[in-house]
Order: structure tokens, then C-alpha cells, then sequence
């Protein structure tokens, strides 16, 4: 394995049913590099993060994170890798029965890795990386914007120092101004934790701004993966239509079939 490899997936299986969703997946991702995951709607890109953090079994493959197979890791080893992946869902899940700052330091708060005073400086801490006051943290998620809730959510998945990072359609529901916020602070973020990311979303503009590698998934394989700013140029039809969002193309007459 090169040691600059964070994640590698080589033949990645699932099916559920008779549905099959990863019919033999692969894919590298390089330490501190920010990889976007593109791909239709129901192609598999949730399931594909759920294999790699150990939250659906797959069928068949391998899942390396750091040269490690973490199919077979430990309870004990995986909660360990647990402990140093930030995880941004997409609706953010919040909880909003917890003021801000509890959310956002909730993981060092469930497993005692912090006193609440200090949780309350380390929350005020990411919230300011995230653009927030400190006072944001007394209010509760449902007193936000969804622009804010996204910063909090943000700030959840950073205040643990994780090494890898997984953002679930971050700007989905915002406005393309906010949208273009957030992956600004995503970037500084990642950058800032020397953090490797991985992404998945339909926003094409997000994609370009916080990915610098990309690849699309397509009737359960990766059909293509290189440079973001190859993305609309790739030379890959399929690929293309989707990242320029053309109506005609090889993708949709399969639809049509
Ligand atoms: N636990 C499950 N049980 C049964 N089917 C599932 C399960 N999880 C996912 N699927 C199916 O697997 C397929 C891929 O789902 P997945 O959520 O990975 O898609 P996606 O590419 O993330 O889609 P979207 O962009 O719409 O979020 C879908 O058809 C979905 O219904």
C-alpha cells in the first residue's frame, strides 16, 4: 500500500435483497486529499460511507483505512477509528433537546474525553472557527437558521480533531450564497485539521470548491475518478452529462429504456 493512501476500497459488494447497490466498488483516497463521491440519486454513495465506517456490513470487498482492513477490526479497534472520523449528516441531526454547545462537543461529552467546562470552551472555540459566537452555544438547534445549524453541525464534526472527515450533502437546503459559505469554512476547516475529506453531493459548484479529487459512481461501480477540475471535461460521457446537468446523454436514454 502507498503510504500516503487514507482510504482503499477495492471490490466493494452490497446488495439488499435482490437489489444490488456496490457491485465491486474501488477507489483510493490520499491522505489530507478531499475527495467528492458524485452519482445519482439511490447509486449508492451513502451506502458506500456506511461500509467504510463500519456501519453496514458489506457483502464482499475490502475497506482500508490506513492500511488497516476495518471489516475486521476489533469492537475495541473500530471504535477507536470512530473516535478519529467526524461524520456532517446530511439534515444535520441535531439534537434539539441539547443547547448548542452540547451538540457540538456531543461524542467528548458521551465518552468522558472532556469535563463539561471544558466542553463548553472547546464548543466556543469551533463555533468561532465556524463564524459563530460564543453565546450561540446556549441556544438551542431550533432557534437557528438552517445556515447556522449547518455551521454548528460543522463544528460538531470537527471539535473532536478527527483525521477524516465524511460530508453527507452539506449544502443541501441552503441558498447557492450560504451554500458557498459553508464550503469555504469546509475547506479552511479540513485544511486546518490537515484532515482527509470525503464527500458526497448533487451541487456540482460545491463539489468544484471541496474537492480537489472526484469520482462517480454508476450501476454499482466507479465509472471514472481523477482531478475535480477535470469535472464537465472528463472525456467520460456519462461523467460529463452529469456534471454539466444535461438533459440529453448516455445516462438518461438508459432511463428511457
Ligand atoms: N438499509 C437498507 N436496506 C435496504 N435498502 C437500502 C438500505 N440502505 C440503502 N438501500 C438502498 O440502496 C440504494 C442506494 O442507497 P444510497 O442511500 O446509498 O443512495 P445515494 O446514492 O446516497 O442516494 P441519494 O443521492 O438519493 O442520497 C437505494 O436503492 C436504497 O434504497
Amino acid at each position: 500500500m502507498s503510504a500516503n493512501l487514507k482510504i482503499r476500497l477495492r471490490g466493494l459488494r452490497k446488495s439488499f435483497g435482490e437489489k444490488v447497490v456496490l457491485d465491486g466498488v474501488d477507489l483510493d483516497v490520499a491522505a489530507r486529499h478531499s475527495m467528492v463521491l458524485l452519482g445519482g440519486s439511490g447509486s449508492g454513495k451513502s451506502v458506500t460511507i456506511k461500509c467504510i465506517l463500519g456501519l453496514i456490513p458489506p457483502d464482499d470487498g475490502v475497506v482500508e483505512i490506513d492500511g488497516r482492513d476495518v471489516t475486521r477490526l476489533s469492537r475495541r479497534d473500530r471504535a477507536e477509528l470512530l473516535d478519529r472520523t467526524g461524520m456532517l449528516f446530511q439534515n444535520g441531526a441535531l439534537f434539539d433537546s441539547l443547547p448548542v454547545w452540547e451538540n457540538v462537543c456531543f461524542k467528548l461529552l458521551a465518552q468522558n474525553r472532556i469535563t463539561r467546562r471544558a466542553a463548553r470552551d472547546r464548543a466556543a472555540e469551533v463555533l468561532a472557527q465556524v463564524g459563530l459566537a460564543a453565546s450561540v452555544g446556549d441556544l438551542s438547534p431550533s432557534e437557528l437558521s438552517g445556515g447556522m445549524q449547518k455551521r454548528v453541525a460543522l463544528a460538531r464534526a470537527i471539535a473532536s480533531k478527527p483525521d477524516i472527515i465524511f460530508f453527507d450533502e452539506p449544502t443541501t437546503g441552503l441558498d447557492p450564497i450560504m451554500g458557498a459559505v459553508i464550503d469555504g469554512l469546509i475547506v479552511d476547516c479540513v485544511e486546518k485539521l490537515g484532515a482527509t475529506a470525503f464527500s458526497i453531493t448533487h451541487d456540482m459548484a460545491s463539489a468544484r470548491r471541496i474537492g480537489d479529487h472526484a469520482a462517480m459512481i454508476h450501476k454499482g461501480r466507479i465509472i471514472w475518478a481523477g482531478h475535480a477540475e477535470a469535472l464537465g471535461h472528463t472525456g467520460n460521457a456519462m461523467v460529463d452529462q452529469f456534471a454539466n446537468g444535461e438533459r440529453e446523454g448516455p445516462i438518461q436514454m438508459e432511463l428511457r429504456r
